[in-house]
C-alpha cells in the first residue's frame, strides 16, 4: 500500500476508486465503505484509495471535544493494507484545510486522484463548517465525472455501528459488544517497558505497555485477552489502571501471559481485549492482592476453556 501524507504532489493518479472518511476504529460500517472502493477498483482494473486525515478534524476545530483514538495511525494503516487498499492518503488536517469550501475541497481531491468512484458513509460531511453533504458531493460528482455511492449505515442488535458507540463500549469495559461493532476485538499495541519489578515478586510478572495520550483505553479493571507476541497469540490476563494498592501511578496496561515465561522487554506487544472480569481494587495487603490475582487466573483459564478454541 502506498502512503501519501501531503495533498500537493508531483505524482497524480487517475480513475481511482476512493473511500472518504475519518475511519477511526475501521469498524463494520467503515469496512463496508472501504470494501466497496476496493471492489470498484478490482472491477474496473483501477486503484483503490482511502482519503483520511492524520489527526482528527476536531483536534483543530474543537480540541477539548476531540475524542480519543480507537485505532492508532499504525494500526489503521495495517488494517487498510489487510483490506487490499492500494493507496492511503493520510494528510494532516490543518487550518488551511478547515477553510476550504466544499467545492474547493473536492477540486483538490479531483486534481490528485481524478476519481471514477467515490464511496462515503451516510453521515459524511466535508468543507468549511462541514457544510458539504452527501447530496452536494453527488451533484459535484455529476459535474466532474465521478460516481458517488453513499453506503447505508450498518446496524447490530438494532443499534447503528459508529465510532462513538464503540468508544462508549470500550470506555465502559464492554469489550464483547465493542468487538461485535468492530468486527474484531479492540486492540492496543506498544513496546514493553520497565515497571516497578513488583510483578515477579507477586508471582505474576506483567509486561507493561504505555499507550499514547490520544489513545482510547478500556475502563480500569482486569480482562481476559490475547497477547500478540511476534506470530504468537497467547491467552493472557490484563490489568488496566493505576495499581491503587500501591502509591498512585500513571495509568498503564499490564499483561500477564498465562503459562508463559520469557523476557519481553523492548518487544512489540499487542493486546486483544476479550472480556472484563472485574474492576481494579485497593487491597489492604499484598497477600490479598496475590490471592485475588490467583483467583483471576482460575477464572481466566475457565474463560479460555469455554470461549476460545
Ligand atoms: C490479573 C491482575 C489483576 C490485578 N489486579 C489489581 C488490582 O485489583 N489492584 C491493584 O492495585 N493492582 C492490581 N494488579 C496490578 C499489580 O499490582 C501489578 O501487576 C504489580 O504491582 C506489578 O507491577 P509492575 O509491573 O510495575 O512490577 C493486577 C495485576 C494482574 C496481573
Ligand atoms: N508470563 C509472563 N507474562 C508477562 N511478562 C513476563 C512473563 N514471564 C516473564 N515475563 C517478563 O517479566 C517482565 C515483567 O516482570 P515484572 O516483575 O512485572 O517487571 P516490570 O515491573 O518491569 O514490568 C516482563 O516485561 C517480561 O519481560
Amino acid at each position: 500500500m502506498k502512503v501519501i501524507t501531503r495533498m500537493e504532489l508531483n505524482e497524480s493518479f487517475s480513475g481511482v476508486s476512493i473511500a472518504l472518511g475519518t475511519f477511526d476504529g475501521v469498524h463494520l460500517g467503515h469496512q463496508k465503505v472501504i470494501g466497496r472502493a476496493v471492489e470498484f477498483a478490482n472491477r474496473s482494473g483501477g486503484e483503490s484509495a482511502v482519503f483520511t486525515f492524520e489527526n482528527h478534524p476536531l483536534s483543530i476545530l474543537a480540541p477539548h471535544q476531540c475524542p480519543p483514538l480507537i485505532t492508532s495511525l499504525a494500526e489503521k494503516e495495517r488494517l487498510l493494507a489487510d483490506m487490499r487498499v492500494d493507496i492511503l492518503c493520510r494528510i494532516p488536517f490543518t487550518n488551511d484545510l478547515l477553510h476550504l469550501t466544499p467545492e474547493e475541497f473536492v477540486n483538490k481531491l479531483v486534481s490528485l486522484f481524478s476519481p471514477s468512484y467515490v464511496v462515503i458513509g451516510p453521515n459524511y460531511s466535508f468543507g468549511y463548517r462541514s457544510s458539504g453533504t452527501p447530496e452536494l458531493l453527488t451533484q459535484i460528482g455529476k459535474e466532474k465525472g465521478f460516481v458517488v455511492e453513499v453506503q447505508e449505515a450498518v446496524y447490530i442488535d438494532g443499534n447503528m455501528v459508529s465510532s462513538t458507540s464503540i468508544r462508549q463500549c470500550v470506555s465502559s469495559g464492554n469489550m464483547e459488544q465493542a468487538a461485535k461493532l468492530m468486527g474484531r476485538p479492540f486492540c492496543l499495541f506498544g513496546k514493553v517497558i520497565h515497571g516497578d519489578m513488583r510483578g515477579r515478586v507477586l508471582g505474576f510478572p506483567t509486561a507493561n505497555i504505555q499507550p499514547s495520550a490520544e489513545q482510547l483505553l478500556p475502563a480500569d479493571g482486569v480482562y481476559t485477552a490475547h497477547a500478540i507476541i511476534g506470530t504468537q497469540r497467547l491467552p493472557a490476563l490484563v490489568n488496566v489502571g493505576t495499581n491503587p494498592t500501591f502509591n498512585n501511578q500513571n495509568r498503564r496496561v499490564e499483561v500477564y501471559v498465562l503459562d508463559f515465561q520469557a523476557d519481553l522487554y523492548d518487544q512489540e506487544l499487542g493486546v486483544e481485549f476479550l472480556k472484563r472480569l472485574r474492576g481494579e481494587q485497593i487491597f489492604s495487603s499484598i497477600q490479598e492482592l496475590k490471592d485475588r490475582i490467583a483467583l483471576d487466573v482460575i477464572e481466566g483459564k475457565q474463560y479460555f476453556k469455554s470461549h476460545v478454541k
